[in-house]
């Protein structure tokens, strides 16, 4: 991928006037914006049309599971907004898979359309919780392929899994790694975790970091340091 930075600051804010402090003094070169549950809940798609008609790649990670029809149309109104990358749930299956893929299939510059496999929070025992008992790789790999013959571009899982990924899938399938911690940060409840430099030089091509520049004394100063660890 040709952007400067492989970084994505997750916009983890209650709103959007806790959030433009912070995005005011980012620009599009040093990171992508990614927009969740929390902020796209209370700020809506005119945040996220400002963020890109600032110039920003925008992440929308709504992480759509439902039926088809239903995550159809709202991969399409993701699209509509231009973010540069939406997610949906491997684990909603294959035709609510295509159903997305098929849905972007006539804008001439969809988002990467991925999918989201074993959230980064979760080990196998909060795994073996809800019937699935396997270790936490064999899943991904498992929603991986669904993914992959589903059509759509990439993955969300741990950079622990990124090595069987990128040898079953090639690097040309995008990897969109959370749970991405700098050394001395604080791990909170994610548990699939590595370092940024750890992750780069695996080659994942998405790295996404929240709380340890959010919540840091100096937000900007954080991912300023992460950025410089990245092109050492
Ligand atoms: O498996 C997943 C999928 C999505 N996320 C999201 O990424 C960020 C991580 O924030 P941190 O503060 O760096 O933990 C957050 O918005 C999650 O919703 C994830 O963590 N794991």
């Amino acid at each position: 991928m040709k952007h400067k930075s492989q970084i994505f600051v997750a916009l983890d804010f209650p709103d959007a006037a806790s959030a433009w402090p912070l995005v005011r003094r980012l620009n599009p070169d040093m990171c992508g914006l990614k927009v969740g549950k929390e902020l796209f809940t209370s700020a809506g798609p005119e945040f996220v049309k400002r963020l890109v008609d600032e110039g920003f790649r925008v992440f929308l990670d709504l992480k759509f599971h439902d039926i088809p029809n239903t995550v159809a149309k709202a991969v399409r109104a993701a699209a509509e907004l231009g973010v540069w990358m939406v997610n949906v749930h491997a684990s909603g299956g294959r035709r609510m898979m295509e159903a997305a893929r098929t849905a972007l299939a006539d804008f001439p510059e969809p988002p990467l359309l991925i999918g989201v496999t074993v959230l980064t929070s979760m080990t196998a025992d909060d795994l073996a919780e809800t019937g699935i008992a396997v270790e936490p790789a064999d899943q991904v790999q498992r929603l991986a392929r669904l993914a992959a013959v589903s059509g759509l571009d990439g993955v969300v899982c741990s950079a622990w899994e990124a090595e069987q990924l990128q040898a079953e899938f090639g690097r040309d399938f995008v990897l969109v790694t959370p749970g991405i911690r700098p050394l001395g940060s604080e791990q909170g409840d994610q548990r699939r975790i590595m370092t940024p430099e750890q992750a780069q030089a695996l080659g994942i091509q998405v790295l996404v970091i929240g709380r340890p520049i959010t919540q840091a004394n100096d937000p900007m100063a954080a991912l300023q340091a992460i950025n410089h660890s990245l092109t050492l």
